[in-house]
């Protein structure tokens, strides 16, 4: 069988030059598009060159529907009005699309929806195998203890980073919700300032820090009178992510149109 073609989108950021860099190291996989925002300076250049390295005969494209047209996966780590765009395109081609963007709102989410009607689409706010297990242990953590326990997420990452809580605090937040046979909407506090008064019962409160080069840092607080628990994730390389996207790319090759995510492909579930 033909190696499954991969487009990543974004590919000048963070996380799509990993990408780019995993994907050259595969014998499973190889990488027929590289998409970058109109008005980019990457637009038009080799991307091995773009890069800092030698040509790789992929040239940077704005034209994402000319490449995803013949893609089996588009890897996508981009902003939330991108991967909409990009979801439909994918859903065009029957592309299987691994989402990692976070910051999506509900307006974003119900336009995912409507394109995994026609592909599958498998979105995470964390790509990476720890936070996956974080999610299960958080769940029976939640639920083994009762309500006078007050669970806490905080979560730490680098300067340039624009969305908070994280995907993976809200994910995180979820489990724990989940735990209580809750939604996070019905437990979640968001970001304290002033006169908040005292902590309400059985409450979820979440706390960003911003800083630096931190990849990513997530505890999840279980604190009680006279205790506490600290369940915590530290990502220390962003090849974490990546090799959990490719994974999915590759998992999601002979799935039918729908939503998964990262538990599906980790089979953690
Ligand atoms: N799920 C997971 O495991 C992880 C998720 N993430 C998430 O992934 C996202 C990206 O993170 P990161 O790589 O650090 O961010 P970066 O800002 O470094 O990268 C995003 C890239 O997307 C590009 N972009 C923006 N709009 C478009 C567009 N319309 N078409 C094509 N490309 C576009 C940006 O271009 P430009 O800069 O020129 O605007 C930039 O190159 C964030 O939402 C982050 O939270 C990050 C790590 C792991
Ligand atoms: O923006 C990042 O960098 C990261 N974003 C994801 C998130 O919002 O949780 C995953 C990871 O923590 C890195």
């Amino acid at each position: 069988m033909e190696k499954p073609g991969i487009v990543v989108t974004g590919v000048s950021g963070r996380m799509g030059q990993m990408l780019v860099r995993l994907i050259g190291e595969s014998d499973k996989m190889q990488l027929v598009g590289a998409v970058e925002r109109p008005g980019s300076d990457w637009i038009g250049r080799d991307l091995g060159e773009a890069m800092g390295g030698q040509p790789t005969g992929v040239i940077v494209t704005d034209d994402a529907v000319s490449v995803i047209a013949k893609a089996q996966a588009v890897i996508d780590f981009t902003t939330p009005a991108a991967t909409v765009a990009f979801a439909e395109l994918a859903a065009q081609a029957r592309a299987v699309h691994v989402i990692g963007t976070t910051g999506l709102r509900p307006d974003d989410l119900s336009a995912i929806s409507r394109a995994a009607r026609h592909a599958p689409i498998i979105r995470a706010g964390n790509m990476s195998l720890g936070v996956n297990l974080l999610l299960g242990l958080t769940r029976k953590v939640a639920a083994a203890l009762g309500t006078d326990w007050d669970i806490e997420v905080v979560e730490a990452h680098h300067r340039h980073k624009v969305d908070a809580p994280s995907g993976t605090a809200l994910m995180l937040g979820e489990a724990a919700a989940e735990g209580r046979g809750a939604t996070l909407d019905e437990l979640r506090v968001p970001a304290r300032e002033g006169m908040t008064g005292a902590r309400k019962e059985g409450s979820i409160g979440f706390a960003a820090i911003r800083g630096g080069d931190v990849v990513g840092e997530h505890d999840v607080i279980f604190a009680a009178p006279g205790e506490r628990i600290v369940l915590r994730h530290l990502a220390t390389d962003r090849a974490i992510f990546a090799r959990g996207a490719l994974r999915a790319a590759l998992w999601g090759q002979d799935k039918g149109p729908g939503e998964y995510d990262m538990m599906d492909v980790l089979g953690l579930d």
